[in-house]
């Protein structure tokens, strides 16, 4: 055989094949075969990335992403190239399933595609597309699109958005966040995908939540989308699938748990405010147990917050104050709603205990004021109602178990069930915190007929669809036309005939974080304080106008969430002046910002807002 065809097929080989026929090749004396020749880069970090010529995702072994910056740019398991090809023709098969056997999640999936596709070209455009389309859109990029898109990540992955940091990373966190290529970074939302809307743990996958949200924060809070970073913090997955799923992106191994877990929590949060110390960084679908923990841990040296806690929260009470005005009844009645909770985790319990605020301060703020309010408030978790005779409760629920004084005379005992409850206490509001679909069921819609309330209120706030307490078309079909209705993902007004409508009304955090985090920017607070979060609810709850209140509307429709976040904004910057908490920004120092009126609060806000529009580009050179 003569030497160049010898030196042809064993190339071929060499390529499908790796290291051996390479070393004979050169053995024997023949040149360095093309793929072997090492390719000098002149890029490093997240360029590499956009560069098909280079990039090789999650290919890139862990020393390389050492060598060019890559480190916590790529999701942490690394992958062989078979592997990668598996998993791209696993997305290519599971399309031609789809398309043959037509499952309903086809459509918001390729409209997620389309617009993932052109989040990756061009930034501007696609936030054009998004804020001027936002009733159509932030169902796909947010709740309830969004947790299919996590469910489904593995085949879906295209190129990396945000920062993993994995337990593999202990001790690297502070070199790695340099590895991020914007000087500065606004906004972060964090999560450690322990617990996605209300689809459980769904691990290195959860990283599409961060994403959502922070789509959010551009379209509706105007943050500048070079100014955001979604980062998941990959500490394992106790999700038995993705344990043994080879086309899993994150670590196969059981969460880190205990004060391991917390240390790697403490150093990401060193790390980017080290690098960023004017962040907010809002914690996202963390699992309850840690939600609390983390929020006490940092909150007072942090400028951060917990979404599901204290923006769930937030908005919970805006719907509940809206549901005491549509029943034409001034707000200061709140404090004598009867309110049946289901869900103990963090956004139920989350909800209680703001609430059971609210009407504290409404009854006067001191210890009876206390105690009433916390005696309005039912809570039924999974094993039914919380009394103090139950053993083991969680340390967040304890203060809102009813007492055993209080059992006796309402016929209800430890683990009552929801209908039990709802049959005997007779609630104005029910609400659902606890991402079981349907629990709302006939039963229970039929015992809240008997609500001592003119307009029953039924808030089936868990995510996403399918996981909503009831539909509408439950709740207005049982309960009639007077009640009000809203739900965490979004659902369509209900026709009720006669040319009536039954109002839907989307209850979703999603009215308040962008605000929050707006505000806070604006403002310069080190802290964010629960005054500052009460005044975002409050403005929140006012900004619905009465005819519309007693028409059921309890909540703005997507379409205002810019100028609702805007106002929300402007609420929670005056507070923290309020509270001297505001040091400024930029060239508004603190001193200026008190001297702002409450509609010049607002245009300073507006005009910090960042719109999708072209800027003039000018070439420099390094
Ligand atoms: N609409 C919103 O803005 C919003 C915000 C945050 C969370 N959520 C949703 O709320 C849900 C819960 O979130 P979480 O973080 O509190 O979750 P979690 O897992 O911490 O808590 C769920 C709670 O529901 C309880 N539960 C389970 N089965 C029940 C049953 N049959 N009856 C009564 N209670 C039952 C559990 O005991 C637990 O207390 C999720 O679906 C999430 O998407 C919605
Ligand atoms: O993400 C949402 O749509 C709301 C909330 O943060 C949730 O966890 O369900
Ligand atoms: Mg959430």
């Amino acid at each position: 055989m003569a030497a160049a065809s010898i030196s042809r097929s064993l190339l071929r080989r060499s390529r499908c094949g790796g290291g051996e026929h390479h070393l004979l090749l050169l053995a024997r004396g023949f040149v360095t075969a093309e793929c072997h020749r090492p390719v000098v880069l002149h890029k490093r970090g997240s360029d590499i990335l956009h560069d098909p010529w280079f990039n090789r995702g999650t290919g890139f072994s862990m020393t390389e992403r050492d060598r060019l910056g890559l480190r916590g740019l790529l999701p942490p398991n690394v992958v062989s190239s078979q592997q990668q090809i598996d998993r791209f023709m696993l997305d290519m098969q599971r399309l031609q399933k789809y398309a043959r056997d037509g499952p309903s999640d086809t459509y918001p999936l390729a409209k997620w595609r389309i617009l993932n596709r052109l989040h990756d070209r061009n930034e501007t455009m696609y936030y054009k597309v998004l804020i001027d389309n936002i009733e159509e859109h932030a169902p796909i990029v947010y709740t309830p699109t969004v947790g299919l898109v996590c469910q489904n990540y593995s085949g879906l992955f295209r190129r990396p958005r945000g920062m993993y940091f994995s337990a593999e990373d202990r001790g690297e966190m502070m070199s790695m966040v340099y590895n991020w290529p914007a000087d500065q970074v606004d906004m972060i939302v964090v999560t450690d995908g322990s617990r996605i809307l209300g689809l459980g743990d769904l691990g290195v996958h959860g990283i599409g939540i961060a994403i959502g949200k922070l789509d959010l924060y551009v379209a509706a809070a105007g943050i500048n989308p070079q100014r955001v970073l979604p980062v998941m913090i990959d500490v394992g997955t106790n999700n038995e699938k993705l344990l043994k799923d080879p086309l899993y992106l994150g670590l196969q191994e059981h969460r880190l748990e205990g004060e391991e877990y917390v240390a790697i929590i403490d150093e990401f949060m060193e790390a980017v405010f080290a690098r960023w110390p004017n962040v907010i960084v809002q914690f996202e679908d963390f699992q309850s147990k840690w939600a609390f923990r983390l929020l006490q841990r940092y909150r007072k040296t942090y400028r951060m917050f917990n979404d599901d806690v204290q923006g769930t929260a937030g908005v919970a009470i805006a719907g509940l104050l809206g549901a005491v005005r549509a029943q034409g009844r001034p707000m200061l009645d709140f404090p004598k709603q009867k309110i049946v909770v289901a869900g103990a985790g963090s956004a139920g319990i989350g909800v209680v205990n703001a609430a059971s605020r609210t009407m504290a301060r409404m009854l006067g703020n001191n210890e009876v004021a206390f105690e009433s309010a916390r005696s309005q408030f039912w809570i039924v978790d999974a094993h039914g109602l919380i009394t103090e005779e139950r053993t083991n409760i969680d340390p967040d629920a304890r203060p809102f178990a009813r007492r055993k004084s209080e059992l006796g005379h309402q016929g209800l005992s430890e683990g009552a069930s929801l209908v039990e409850v709802v049959k005997k206490v007779k609630p104005d509001v029910i609400l659902g915190l606890s991402a079981v679909g349907g629990l709302f069921s006939k039963e229970v819609l039929e015992a809240l007929k008997d609500s001592s309330s003119s307009r029953p209120a039924i808030f089936a706030m868990s995510n996403p669809t399918k996981n909503a307490e009831c539909t509408p078309e439950e709740a207005f079909s049982i309960l009639g036309e007077k009640i009000i209705f809203a739900s965490g993902s979004p659902f369509s007004d209900v026709d009720l005939g006669n040319g009536k409508i039954g109002h839907s009304n989307q209850g979703n955090n999603m009215y308040l974080f962008p605000g929050i985090g707006l505000g806070t920017l604006l403002s310069g607070a080190r802290v964010i304080s629960d005054g500052m979060l009460q005044a975002a609810a409050e403005r929140l709850a006012s900004y619905m106008k009465e005819e519309e209140v007693l028409e059921g509307i309890v909540y703005p429709p997507i379409s205002r969430i810019r100028d609702i976040t805007k106002e929300v904004a402007a609420a929670v910057v005056k507070e923290a002046v309020a509270e001297d908490l505001a040091e400024g920004y930029r060239d508004m120092d603190a001193r200026e910002l008190a001297r702002l009126s409450e509609e010049e609060t607002v245009e300073y806000v507006q005009q910090n807002m960042w719109s999708p529009v072209y800027p003039t580009i000018v070439y420099k050179k390094d």
